[in-house]
């Protein structure tokens, strides 16, 4: 029997790398949490403990830090596909490189009704999420970038139901035509290239993605993430595929009645656990091959 080494990669997870740009008084910050992962000739480490390969996790936090300042951190695709081609085309032993980073954003403190030139509050909505992911060299190289959020908490109090399911002998919950629907969502897409202006397309395919939830009449929370995957993908040619994942967070009618009081959906106890947890891909028929696109490296987007 021969024990062999499997697929292995390497790197620094979770850098929390805070840029501010302080050219003016009116600074800016950029609050990242970035992730490297690097493929590539790193058998001889594992297998005879040989480094003489292996760019140490502490030279790639390095690289999450001096990349901030000389690349800047103006969108995180631009700045996460910097880091993953440096590491393919300028460390020789680096084959692949996939570069996972989350987003925090911050909004600036409203003083007398202006935005403070320096002063910051954490923004409580989504955290915007990005991958990159490079390998090969020269005219052989490919790029895949995904884009996405996580933790967008949204919430309708109509317009929703949940009927005609099927039934068998344990079923006990009953149809509704009318009920609150919640979700925290998580939303990842995959571009087609890298000649995309990301915010704008963030910020557009965060829009529509919202808008449907709000104006479809849904008959599931599975018609919505479908519905939501559809919007993006005839508004953006960009984008080739969208995955979502969004747990049903339940709310449930709370019976006053034993009080007398009368509820016709207006009091509800919102449950945590357990939730319904739906999760839908929505591609084109043509999409390019996935490839490593989707190989999560951190778990954790
Ligand atoms: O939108 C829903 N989809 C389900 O699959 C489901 N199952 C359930 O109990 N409630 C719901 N709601």
């Amino acid at each position: 029997m021969a024990i062999i080494l499997g697929s292995h990669r390497y790197g620094k997870a979770e850098n929390r790398v805070v840029r501010i740009y302080r050219d003016t008084a009116r600074h800016e910050i950029r609050d990242v949490n970035v992730s490297s992962a690097l493929k590539g000739d790193f058998a001889p480490a594992h297998l005879e403990g040989d480094q003489r390969n292996v760019l140490p996790t502490d030279t790639q936090k390095n690289m999450a830090y001096a990349y901030a300042k000389v690349v800047g951190l103006n969108t995180i695709e631009d700045y996460g596909l910097a880091l993953a081609r440096h590491y393919v085309d300028d460390v020789p032993p680096v084959e692949g490189a996939r570069i996972e980073i989350e987003d925090y954003p911050w909004e600036r403190v409203q003083v007398d009704g202006e935005g403070h030139d320096h002063t910051f509050v954490r923004k409580g909505q989504e955290t915007r999420l990005c991958s990159v992911t490079v390998e090969g060299i020269g005219d052989a190289q490919q790029t895949w970038v995904t884009g996405g959020f996580k933790d967008l908490v949204i919430l309708k109090s109509t317009g929703s139901e949940f009927a005609d399911f099927y039934v068998d002998e344990f079923t006990t919950l009953a149809p509704t035509h009318d009920r609150v629907m919640a979700t925290s969502l998580v939303a990842r897409w995959r571009f087609t290239g890298t000649d995309v202006d990301w915010d704008a397309t963030y910020a557009g395919i965060k829009a529509l993605m919202v808008s449907r939830f709000a104006t479809l009449h849904s008959l599931a929370l599975q018609q919505t993430l479908f519905e939501m995957g559809r919007a993006v993908l005839e508004a953006y040619d960009v984008v080739a595929e969208v995955r979502l994942s969004a747990p049903n967070k339940h709310h449930f009618l709370y019976d006053l009645e034993r009080f007398g009081i009368e509820n016709h959906g207006e009091v509800f106890h919102a449950d945590d656990r357990p939730y319904g947890l739906i999760q839908a891909q929505v591609t084109r028929d043509d999409a390019p091959d996935a490839g490593p696109a989707w190989d999560a490296y951190t778990g954790l987007v």
